[in-house]
């Protein structure tokens, strides 16, 4: 079925009342860059007065919960951390539980102090956020495998440099035993007026240089989907995923059994919508803000 606009006040009192809980991606949802998305704020909040539960899922890993919880309090969004699922989280939660990361090793990441913070919440202790300074051919013996690195994980990192990716391609392509895991593979960033390069591109060095595959841990895949839909015991039919990206926040919703709404404000056009062969949105509209002309 063709995706359904959204652009009336009665198409929006019927989205409201066809669902119990909105779960929101950030980048290019609410916030682009570090403006908000007009009436993103006001739109959230007439839905929590209309009794609606709120999530939000995003597979940017620069922050920690805790981070989003301070940022979205900035913006005057009401968010607490249980709330909040990102792709470092997501990345914890998937070396907690399901590979059981031996805690005697230590994960190296190409990323940002998200994907730190959350793995140390889980007991895992990380490095590579140090190694920023510059390399050079004559002093690139330095740079040599780490025994104790059982995992390398990489995500958007805005300091990234030649010297953690030496460091993460001798741990990967030396020992096969270490872990490769992605937090996302995001092609592009949503910055503001511009896109900018994503994890996956930063990741794509790492995959051809190493010749390996990651397992990839945000959305649309399995580890995001079992992080947020089965611990929240979402009911799918009442559920409804509002992102602005097809590949990742459509899809995730599809393979999640949940109903999905695309906006316009960040990386898919209505045409990249309405696109033979896209993962089908249930709806699309403009903007999120627009909700907020609903009122209480
Ligand atoms: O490159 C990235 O990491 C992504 O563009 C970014 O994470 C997207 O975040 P989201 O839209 O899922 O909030
Ligand atoms: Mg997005």
């Amino acid at each position: 079925m063709a995706p359904a606009r959204l652009a009336t006040r009665s198409d929006y009192e019927s989205l409201v009342d066809r669902f119990d809980t909105f779960l929101f991606d950030c980048d290019g949802v609410i916030w682009n860059g570090a403006a908000v998305v007009p009436n993103a704020p006001a739109a959230l909040e007439m839905l929590r007065r209309r009794g609606k539960r709120l999530v939000f899922v995003t597979n940017n890993s620069a922050k920690s919960r805790r981070d989003y919880v301070a940022k979205f309090a900035r913006l005057g969004i009401q968010a607490s951390a249980d709330e909040i699922f990102s792709s470092a989280y997501a990345t914890a939660v998937y070396l907690r539980d399901v590979a059981k990361f031996d805690p005697a090793k230590k994960a190296y990441v190409v990323g940002g102090s998200g994907i730190r913070q959350e793995l140390e919440d889980v007991g895992i202790s990380t490095i590579g956020h140090e190694d920023t300074a510059p390399v050079s051919l004559e002093s690139l013996h330095e740079v040599v495998p780490d025994p104790d690195v059982g995992a390398v994980i990489c995500g958007i990192d805005y300091d990234i440099s030649y010297r953690k990716l030496a460091h993460a391609h001798v741990n990967l392509a030396e020992n096969r035993d270490c872990l490769f895991i992605a937090t996302n593979d995001d092609r592009t960033l949503p910055g503001g007026k511009h896109m900018y390069p994503g994890s996956g591109a930063l990741l794509s060095v790492l995959t051809h240089s190493t010749q390996r595959a990651p397992l990839v841990m945000g959305k649309p895949n399995p580890p995001m989907v079992e992080c947020v839909v089965q611990s929240l015991r979402l009911d799918p039919d009442r559920s409804c995923m509002v992102g602005d990206r097809l590949d990742t926040d459509v899809l995730f919703g599809i393979r999640g059994g949940l109903r999905t709404l695309c906006v316009l404000t960040g990386v898919a056009d209505e045409a990249a919508i309405l696109a033979p062969g896209a993962p089908a949105a249930s709806y699309y509209m403009a903007s999120l803000g627009d909700l907020a002309e609903l009122g209480g």
